[in-house]
């Protein structure tokens, strides 16, 4: 079964057509790749399925509710999270407020109990701590928990952006360019951490250029060229389809 689907998804810019009638669908507890080169409209997919950029024409389903056109924070609380390509932290809190302030929806306490600091409060920050440091465990994070996110290496902060995205405990996840800028060690925590996600259960949609890194973790692989689909299937297939050898290489 597919988690998430669209149906004749079309995204335009003024003139660009960065999204062309796309029908995607993204089968529920595997790992697809949207791969294509730059510019073909990748990053707008992700965009417009979680409520970023208002979708042009088309539909967008995830477990089979019409969620076109709805609010970024109701999509992210139906269970839908994503990273960016540009990592975002909050610089001034440490590795695991990080985490915690991305957990913040879950809070039940109102304002007087937190400032009162209630014993209902201090159980649910506890097991919110709790929770948080799994997620840094999961990442490889737990020597850094009380280290400020900005001296890090660039593979740590992108693993804890993976950790503040799995904080909203979604059922699918969308990772533009997690591998992006890594070492070569970086890159097997990253690649481990992928199939520990599916293991779980959580479905995965990735965007990235890594070949190697798409080759070893993906189920199904799209690619995008001009915003439309080009070729569909498992790695080995696309890998020799002309269609995607020309879009890469060029006419010659
Ligand atoms: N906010 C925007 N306003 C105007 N045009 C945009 C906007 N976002 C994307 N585009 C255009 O839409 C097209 C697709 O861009 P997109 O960023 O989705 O591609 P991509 O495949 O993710 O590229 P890359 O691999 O370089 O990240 C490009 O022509 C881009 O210039």
């Amino acid at each position: 079964m597919d988690i998430l689907r669209t149906e004749n998804m079309t995204k335009r810019f003024g003139g660009v057509v960065a999204n062309n009638d796309l029908s995607i669908g993204i089968p529920e507890g595997e790992i697809t790749a949207l791969i294509g080169p730059n510019g073909s409209g990748k990053t707008t997919f992700i965009n417009v399925v979680t409520g970023v950029h208002p979708i042009t024409s088309g539909k967008v389903y995830f477990k089979d509710q019409d969620i076109t056109g709805m609010e970024i924070n109701r999509i992210s609380r139906l269970g839908i999270a994503r990273t960016f390509q540009k990592i975002r932290l909050f610089e001034n809190l440490s590795v695991i407020e990080n985490v915690l302030v991305a957990r913040k929806s879950f809070y039940k306490s109102g304002p007087l109990s937190v400032v009162l600091g209630t014993p209902s409060f201090r159980k649910e920050e506890k097991e919110n701590r709790e929770k948080a440091m799994e997620l840094l465990e999961l990442v490889g994070l737990e020597d850094n928990a009380y280290d400020s996110p900005k001296g890090m290496a660039y593979g740590l902060r992108r693993c804890l952006e993976i950790a503040r995205a799995l904080a909203l405990e979604p059922q699918l996840i969308f990772l533009d360019e997690p591998a992006a800028g890594m070492t070569r060690d970086e890159f097997k925590v990253i690649m481990n951490l992928m199939m520990i996600l599916k293991e779980k259960g959580i479905t995965i949609l990735l965007v990235e250029h890594t070949m190697d890194f798409i080759k070893a973790v993906a189920d199904w692989v799209y690619v995008l060229n001009f915003g439309q689909i080009i070729a569909k299937g498992t790695f080995d297939v696309i890998e020799k389809d002309p269609l995607v050898l020309k879009a890469y290489l060029g006419e010659d």
